[in-house]
């Protein structure tokens, strides 16, 4: 090789080298400055969630709880393996809605067998009247309504001289939907003002209330609001954290107390810290009581009161388990008068054959029915409306 030559190998060489230990050197500073990032991030983390131990027995978690991480920077600027926690994307409205939409229709509900009966016979005789009025009575729709509708179709099949199964089914529909008052406003009030919106669960034992916040929140998150638990069931050990577990899921923090803690305390550092984070809406779960037990029932009107002490509580629902049928309305009455209940959630309606029961807890109390539980699953609550029940109790007819 001829010396001109040699220079020119020896020279690419060097400048080879040249480029790999400037590429090496780039990519491991980056590396270190990730890993840097990220320990601030779980130091800022962990300083959050120390956030309430000055506050007494109540602990506000500024941030969810996920699986712990233990990253450091090693010497060699390797990025350790840094667990972050991973957040649930909770399912959007409409497709919630289109699935639970078609459960609703799937459940082969009493209501819908009902309906099937007086729409299948050629000629509907007093028998079939009376096999009808059964069923709509063992579906809760109770005797006053029943009767009612069972009158009113009478008289404008024999008036209409209803003749073929299509007539029939847009009558039966219009009446249905009259009973269930499509005019009633079901929103739940969930914005913002100056202070976040304040929405109470409330209800007996084992309805599903901390299951109903916990996919509250979820509906809320996916609607892009800023959302705050309150765990103000302080009675059922398990209940704080259940809920905070739904809350990590979601990336939305839950403000808790010592078990046996006072209740009302915890609602009012829940929504304290509502306010002070900007949150628009703080969600108070309360533990399950028996409406019979006079003391629970004046410890949820002190709850509310105490809330009401800095914000307004926009929204006091009232969880109602569907297949407990006529129990769940003495429930609301007792509920709606200690509480001023302004909306129902009907829990379980997925495996009830009771779906008529919301026709009359809206009728006795007046107050409309917003929210239905379809589900274990986490997205399986819906909000109510009227037309798309009675549509779906057709389609099973
Ligand atoms: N199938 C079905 N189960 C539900 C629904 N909502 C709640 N549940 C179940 O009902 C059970 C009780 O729910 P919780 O949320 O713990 O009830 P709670 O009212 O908070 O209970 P307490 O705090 O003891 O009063 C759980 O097993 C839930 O999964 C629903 O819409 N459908």
């Amino acid at each position: 090789m001829d010396p001109l030559t040699l220079w020119y190998v020896v020279g690419g060489l060097f400048l080879a080298a040249l480029v790999i230990v400037g590429f090496v050197a780039v990519n491991r500073r980056s590396a270190v400055r990730r890993a840097e990032e990220r320990r601030q991030l779980q130091a800022g983390e962990a300083a959050g969630g120390r956030a309430g131990d000055d506050r007494g027995d109540v602990d506000v978690l500024d941030r969810p709880s996920g699986p712990a991480s233990t990253g450091t920077v090693d010497d060699t600027g390797t990025a350790p393996d840094v667990v972050v926690p991973e957040l649930d994307r909770p399912e959007a409205t409409d497709t919630r809605l289109a699935r639970l939409r078609r459960r609703l229709a799937g459940s082969n509900n009493a209501l819908g067998r009902g309906l099937l009966l007086l729409l299948s016979r050629d000629q509907i005789d007093e028998q079939t009247w009376e096999d009808f009025e059964d069923t709509l009575i063992t579906a809760d729709l109770g005797v006053g309504p029943t009767t009612e509708l069972v009158d009113t179709l009478r008289t404008r099949f024999r008036v209409e001289g209803v003749a073929d199964a299509g007539r029939a089914r847009e009558i039966l529909r219009s009446e249905l939907l009259a009973l269930l008052d499509p005019s009633m406003d079901r929103t739940i009030r969930a914005d913002r003002t100056d202070t976040p919106a304040v929405i109470m669960v409330v209800g007996v034992n084992g309805t599903g209330k901390t299951t109903t916040v916990g996919k509250l929140a979820r509906v809320l998150v996916a609607e892009d609001k800023d959302v705050l638990l309150g765990a103000a069931d302080t009675f059922r050990a398990a209940a704080a954290e259940q809920l905070q577990t739904w809350g990590d899921r979601v990336g939305v923090p839950t403000v808790r107390g010592a078990e046996g803690s006072d209740p009302a305390s915890v609602a009012f550092e829940a929504v304290k810290a509502g306010i002070e984070g900007e949150v628009d809406v703080v969600l108070i779960d309360t533990a399950g009581r028996l409406h019979t037990k006079t003391g629970l029932m004046d410890e949820l009107g002190k709850v509310k009161r105490v809330i009401e002490r800095q914000a307004p509580v926009g929204e006091v629902l009232l969880v109602l388990d569907a297949t407990t049928g006529q129990n769940g309305l003495t429930q609301a009455r007792i509920f709606r008068e200690v509480v001023d209940v302004t909306g129902i959630v009907l829990t379980k309606l997925d495996g009830s054959a009771k779906g008529g029961i919301v026709v009359q807890v809206q009728r006795e109390l007046g107050v409309p029915v917003k929210l239905v539980g379809l589900g274990e699953g986490v997205d399986d609550l819906a909000p109510f409306d009227a037309t798309v029940f009675v549509d779906a109790l057709l389609e099973t007819a």
